[in-house]
């Protein structure tokens, strides 16, 4: 089935940045490769040579196609990073435009707090909207309470608890991913990502190509990436995804632990650590047993490890964007006749 742009996952937010002409026509990116992109337009498949090195662009992106010429990225609604793995720290795309982020854990010693917080500090700093899937609620005797802890942690989300394994409680999840809206999954291993997965798309086997035209001939690419989800919208599913690791969330940590931080401001210290200064009122919030002092613990760890990761993925992101310079001023072809 041939896709329509609304539902690939076009708005006016992408609309309003080109102007299109002649035989340009706006292209989903379904998969990155070395030197090639695989994307999927109204027109069908498509296979696309980029305009700079294929790590600017990820799953979920659009690009201008002319002829079977990428442009560079439009300018994107979300953008998921990481820590590339190994100890370097350079922040790697992982998928963009994904308009919510399935955080997975079960009902069981799988549910961790902490690790919920991280997740959702990672989804605000990336602009998704956070939906937090509690699986395996067939086992538990009291699947309820743990909603209702995960809906403790923001207003912002919507927790949800379901037996993965049955149809009837996954389909509870095709509004987030229906009318051209692109889901994400992620969480530990065994939570149950795969199953949810394979329950929202009708592709089971994920290395079933599709034929694609392309300028050398016909040739297969896979949606394994961006998976079309039975609703009519998008699961994107790629190996980066599924081991996320906290980078350039300074928004986020401070949005999950929005009580915290604004309590912070009414400290008599603009520097106050919370331990020992005089006139903390975070001190004072917890000692009236308004906030719970392991919740402190966490925010102080979220905050440390952030800023750290921060530092030295500022440091290489300079470099990333000195070599961009050199391929933008080498490479004026085929680019977005943007507007601005
Ligand atoms: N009873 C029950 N079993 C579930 C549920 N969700 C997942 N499972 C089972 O848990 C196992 C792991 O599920 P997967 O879907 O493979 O988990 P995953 O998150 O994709 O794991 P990775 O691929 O390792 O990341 C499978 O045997 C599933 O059938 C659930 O809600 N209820
Ligand atoms: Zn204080």
């Amino acid at each position: 089935m041939i896709p329509t742009l609304k539902s690939l996952g076009w708005t006016p937010a992408f609309a309003r940045q080109v102007d299109l002409v002649d035989e340009d026509h706006p292209v989903r990116v379904t998969a990155v490769h070395r030197s090639r992109l695989d994307g999927l337009s109204e027109k069908g498949p498509i296979s696309l040579s980029p305009v700079g090195p294929a790590g600017m662009y990820a799953v979920g992106d659009w690009v201008i196609a002319t002829g079977h010429a990428a442009s560079e990225p439009l300018e994107r609604v979300t953008e998921i990073t990481r820590r590339a793995a190994g100890e370097d720290s350079k922040p790697q795309l992982i998928a963009a435009n994904v308009d919510t982020l399935g955080i997975v854990t079960s009902c069981n010693a799988d549910f961790n707090i902490a690790r919920l917080e991280r997740y959702l500090a990672m989804c605000a700093a990336s602009g998704c909207l956070p939906l937090v899937i509690l699986t395996k609620a067939d086992q538990s005797d009291d699947p309820a309470s743990y909603v209702k802890q995960a809906q403790k942690l923001s207003t912002l989300l919507t927790a949800i608890a379901i037996n993965a394994t049955d149809e009837e409680d996954v389909a509870r999840l095709t509004p987030w991913c229906s009318d051209g809206q692109t889901l994400a999954l992620v969480g530990s291993s065994g939570v149950g990502k795969t199953t949810i997965q394979n329950r929202l798309t009708d592709v089971i086997d994920t290395t079933q190509g599709i034929r694609a035209d392309d300028a050398k001939g016909r040739h297969t690419t896979t949606n394994r990436n961006l998976r079309a989800a039975r609703a009519g919208g998008w699961l994107i599913d790629t190996p980066g995804m599924r081991e996320l690791r906290l980078v350039d969330a300074t928004t986020g940590v401070d949005e999950v632990f929005a009580d915290l931080t604004e309590l912070a401001t009414q400290c008599k210290f603009n520097d106050c650590a919370h331990q020992t200064e005089p006139g903390c009122a975070v001190r004072v919030a917890i000692d009236a047993g308004d906030i719970d002092a392991d919740r402190l613990e966490r925010w102080r760890k979220l905050e440390k490890e952030n800023r750290f990761n921060t530092a030295t993925v500022g440091e290489n992101r300079g470099h990333m964007k000195r070599l961009q310079k050199m391929y933008d001023e080498g490479q004026a072809r085929g680019k977005a006749k943007r507007k601005f």
